[in-house]
């Protein structure tokens, strides 16, 4: 696991951009990874600004969502589909039948999330995965506790979790208990991982992971089972990493 030292969140979200703009220039049928929340944001504002100067083209290449909120529907204005759309697929010229989220109001959504991992396998796998990370060390919405062997599968979600995400809603109450989520394994396959960790508030998360043995009770540890992983945290979410003198594990 390589990990990137940038300064701020503008730096890590273009030096994320360039990567997957690259990445789709070499291989324009590429297959990205895309996650949502508030981290990856910023990398999707430096995609629609580099396809508006340069044109960038996308019209070969995929994307698959990590995850999906159980019980919205893909035109719920706090599904993640609805996300993606807003912060994304609507600005660029990714076909929105290349566009791939789980299926939030499928009627089995254990059905759906098998599906799901035909439909990443079809299209030979993912090239790039983009991951944030949650304070509990979650990726995707694979909480802690969840095996490395799962595949794409229906998780409840944790109370912190479900807290982070309340910001999106209007109350508590509104915050879906259930997600459908890209397992550890499906995760694994990614031929390519970038995992972006911004600000104080993982921080902690972030020194623990580079810490810590690889251990389900964290789960973004497992990220160093994988050849090809970078991380790329900026000054804020470092502060732990150098408080601890971790900073072995970090290059500029
Ligand atoms: O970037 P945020 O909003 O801190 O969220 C961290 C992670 O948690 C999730 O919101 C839940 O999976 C991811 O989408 C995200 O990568």
């Amino acid at each position: 696991m390589k990990v990137i030292a940038v300064r701020d969140y503008k730096e890590m979200s273009q030096t994320a951009a360039k990567t997957i703009i690259r990445l789709v220039k070499e291989k324009p049928d590429a297959v990205l990874g895309l996650a949502t929340g508030g981290t990856v944001i910023g990398v999707y504002d430096e995609l629609i600004s580099d396809y508006a100067r340069n044109e960038t083209d996308y019209g070969h290449a995929h994307s698959v969502n990590l995850d999906e909120y159980v019980g919205l529907s893909s035109d719920h204005p706090q599904s993640y589909h609805s996300y993606m759309n807003e912060h994304l697929f609507q600005h660029i010229n990714l076909p929105p039948e290349h566009c791939h989220v789980p299926q939030g109001d499928a009627e089995d959504p254990a059905q759906e999330a098998k599906q799901y991992d035909q439909l990443i396998a079809e299209l030979d796998g993912v090239d790039l995965q983009l991951l944030g990370i949650g304070r509990n060390g979650h990726i995707g919405f694979n909480e802690p506790g969840t095996s490395f062997s799962s595949h794409t599968h229906l998780v409840e979600l944790t109370a912190s979790t479900r807290e982070a995400n309340a910001r999106y809603f209007t109350s508590m109450n509104e915050v879906p208990t259930h997600a459908i989520t890209m397992g550890i394994a499906s995760i694994l396959k990614s031929k390519r991982i970038v995992l972006l960790v911004s600000g104080e508030a993982k921080a902690a998360i972030l020194a623990e992971v580079l810490q810590s043995d690889v251990t389900t009770s964290i789960p973004a540890t497992v990220l160093k089972m994988h050849p090809d992983v970078t991380v790329i945290a900026d000054q804020d979410a470092l502060q732990v990493v150098r408080q601890k003198g971790l900073m072995e594990y970090v290059h500029d």
